[in-house]
Parts: C-alpha cells; structure tokens; sequence
C-alpha cells in the first residue's frame, strides 16, 4: 500500500530533484497535484522547476560534499536525478547506507551519466546491437580508432565524436574525413559538462528513421514492478538536439518487436522504478540501441498532449509506486522554440497568434537567461495524424516571437 502525506506537516512525502530544468518543472507540478512536498535543486537560481516546488535550493551538484550535506538536512523521502552532471557515486553511498531512495537505482543514474558505463553494459554485458564505438583520451588516440591502426577494427568514416560527459547534443559533431578529426576533438573538449578528456567515437549509422521508445517500470495490484510502453516517438535531431517529435511513430512490427525487447532488457538492468527514454535507431527491421534516460526524455515533451498520463505523470506515478496508464490519447508533435539569442529575462510575441491555432498548446519554461540555441519553449498540437500535428506544431512554434525586453 501507498500512503502519502500532508506538504510543509511532519508527516509529509517528499520528493527532491536534482535538476530542475524544463523537464523536472512537468514532473514537479505532477507531484504536486498529489499533494507531494517537493525541493528543487539546481545549479543556478530560478531555474524553471525551483518556480513551482515547495523548495528552491542552488547548489553545484557535481560536488559530493554539497549534495550528501543537502540530502542529509531534507532527508527527502525520494530522490530524483533529473540531469546527468550529479555526484552519482555519492548517490550509490548514500543509497548504500539505506540513507536514501534514488530513482530508479543510484547505478543507473552513475551508469547513465557517463556514456562509457552505458555503452559498456548495453554492447558488452547486454550483447544489444550498438553502433561500432571506441573511447579515446587524446587527438592521437582518437584518429587511431578511426584509422583501425590501434590494432582494432577501424571505426571509419563518418562517424560521430561525443564528449563521454554530455547530452543535448553539447560537444558532439560527425567527422565526415580526416580534416574534421581534430575540430571534432577540439570542439569535444569544449562541450563536455564535466572537464574531461575523454570522448566516444561511434561509426555513424544510416538510419531511417530514429524513436524513443518510453519505457515504464511501475508497481502492478500485485506489487510485482511491471513494465509498461508507451506508443513510439519519432523525432529529428539537429546538431544533436532534439528539434521536433510526434507520437505514435508508425512502425514494422518487427521493428517495433525488437525495439521493446532492447527497451525491457536495459531497463530491466538497470532496474528500479519510474520512466526510462530509450533512444534507437531503426533502418527497415534493424534496430540499434544508442542511449537512455533513466527518466523523462526531452522528445517525450510531445506526450503532454497525446497521452491520458504524460511521461511526466508516469514517472510521478510510478516513482510513488503508483499504478499507471500509458496509453496514448491521440495523436499528436511538438516544435522546440529556441531562446535565438543571448540575453536574460526574454519576452515572448505572439504567444495569442499561436494559441489561436486550433489543437495547439505551448510551455515556456521561464529560464531566466536565453542563449542562441537554448530551448526556452515547446509549441505543442494535436491533429488527426502525426503529419498534420507536425505542420501546426511546427506553425504555433513559429508565431512565437522571442525577443530582449
Ligand atoms: N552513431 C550515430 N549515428 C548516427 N547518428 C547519430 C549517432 N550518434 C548520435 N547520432 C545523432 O545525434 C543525436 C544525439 O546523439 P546522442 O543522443 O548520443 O546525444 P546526447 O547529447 O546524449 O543527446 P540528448 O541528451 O538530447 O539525448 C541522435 O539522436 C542522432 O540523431
Ligand atoms: N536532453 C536532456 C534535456 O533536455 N534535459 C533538460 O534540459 C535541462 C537543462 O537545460 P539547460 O541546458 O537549458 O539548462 C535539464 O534540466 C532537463 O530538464
Ligand atoms: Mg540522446
């Protein structure tokens, strides 16, 4: 049985997230409508989740001395790693001592925010389909995975070099012949979110297309976790960043067979409870795994208007050891508004002219400072078919209008 609490009395269920972008701020206001007391952490102030939780707290959370001394003054019921520069090792000594609960496990957040810990256990231990990968410390070591002169098998050409600490897309780029390879090492070394030396070079896959498959892990009547899938999301990415997504992804069934197979053997790895995004590739019925979120995933924003429970409401559920719903309501994408500039405290045009499109809905997240390329919104749509969806979501993105005050 599940009892929750009173918010702000002693007998209250809290939940803390360490990370409170665009992503936390949804699962926030889900727990909220719960009645759960809820403490947003951040690395900076006000960012979107520290607006509506209970508790906003700053801290760098990369820093082990921070986190433990912070979690030991709430002692949060839950704890809830919403981005992948943590302290992750401080979370598995943490969970260790029985101190706290992470979501899903403490290993799977430490195993995720690195590629190589997921890489390694999806490739080696899992034996999934992978694109061809190499790690690599230096330029020099770098070329030699690519050129196969260390002795294993060419990585060749193209293929992408990643920051082995990164997400968004922040550092990564695709070498399309020798005179890209030390721009990609350079740019790599700039773009990781953690300073380290260290990238993945990965033999680019030709995919045709490529899905989330949201993948969750919830207690059933019975008690017994089960697992759950949510209908595919397609999306496309540009410079690694999610621009636009839409569910349901039509797919093969052998494809969509293979795709949910990969999705229950790695989050039946890494265990726990709550909402995993697993990323694949798909080229007719061939599927690649290439990574996971051990929670909401930035392309599965598209289920706060197609869903009966969003990702948001899933993971809020699920991590509570709530039952969950996740079928799909209809369908439906959504078009990602940059900040398209650098400057603090933004101001939004246009935000009537894009509600007025029938079936649409928008999220601006209330970050405080804008750069060119951060997402700072998402036009949402729900139409009769995903292609229709596309062409408003992409339209009500559009209307608006960011701009300096
Ligand atoms: N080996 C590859 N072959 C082809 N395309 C790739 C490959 N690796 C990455 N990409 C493209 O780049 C995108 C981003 O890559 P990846 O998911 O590894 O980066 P990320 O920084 O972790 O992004 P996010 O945090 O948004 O998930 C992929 O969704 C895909 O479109
Ligand atoms: N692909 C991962 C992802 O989308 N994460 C989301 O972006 C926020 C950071 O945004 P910021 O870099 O603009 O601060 C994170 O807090 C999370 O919500
Ligand atoms: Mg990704």
């Amino acid at each position: 049985m599940t009892t929750l609490g009173t918010p702000l009395s002693p007998n209250a269920t809290k939940v803390m997230l360490l990370g409170s972008g665009e992503l936390g701020k949804e699962v926030l206001i889900a727990l909220q409508r719960l009645g759960v007391e809820t403490i947003a952490v951040d690395r900076y102030e006000n960012a979107p989740g520290q607006q509506v939780a209970h508790h906003a707290r700053t801290i760098t959370m990369s820093d082990p001395a921070q986190l433990k001394a912070l979690i030991e003054e709430i002692k949060p019921d839950l704890v809830v790693p919403e981005i992948e520069a943590i302290a992750t090792p401080m979370l598995e000594e943490l969970e260790a001592a029985g101190v706290i609960t992470c979501i899903p496990t403490a290993r799977a957040a430490r195993l995720t925010m690195d590629r190589e810990g997921i890489r390694r256990l999806a490739a080696e231990t899992l034996s999934l389909p992978t694109s061809p990968y190499r790690f690599c410390d230096s330029l020099a070591e770098l070329q030699a995975a690519i050129d196969g002169s260390d002795g294993q098998a060419a990585i060749g050409y193209p293929c992408v070099v990643k920051p082995v600490m990164s997400s968004s897309g922040k550092g990564q780029s695709k070498i399309d012949g020798p005179a890209d390879v030390a721009k990609a090492w350079d740019y790599a070394m700039a773009g990781g979110r953690v300073a380290k030396g260290r990238v993945i070079v990965e033999g680019f896959i030709d995919f045709d297309y490529e899905i989330t498959q949201l993948t969750v892990r919830a207690k059933g009547a019975n008690g017994q976790i089960e697992t759950h899938f949510c209908d595919p999301v397609g999306h496309i990415q540009q410079s690694g960043d999610y621009v636009e997504s839409w569910q349901p992804h039509p797919m093969h069934p052998a494809a969509l067979e293979k795709s949910r197979q990969i999705a229950k053997a790695v989050t039946d790895d890494l265990g726990g409870l709550g909402l995993f995004g697993v990323e694949l590739f798909v080229k007719g019925d061939q599927v690649w795994f290439s990574e996971v979120s051990p929670r909401p995933h930035d392309t599965g924003l598209v289920t706060l208007i197609t869903q009966w429970q969003s990702e948001f409401e899933l993971h809020a559920r699920a991590i509570l050891g709530l039952p969950v719903d996740a079928s799909l309501r209809n369908p439906g994408a959504s078009a990602v508004i940059y900040g398209g500039q650098d400057a603090e405290g933004l101001v939004f045009d246009g935000v009537d002219e894009a509600l007025a499109i029938p079936g649409t809905d928008l999220r601006l997240f209330g970050k405080p400072e804008s750069f060119v390329k951060r997402r700072m919104g998402v036009a949402l749509a729900r139409d009769k078919d995903v292609q229709a969806a596309r062409t408003t979501a992409k339209l009500a993105a559009s209307k608006v209008k960011p701009r300096k005050p």
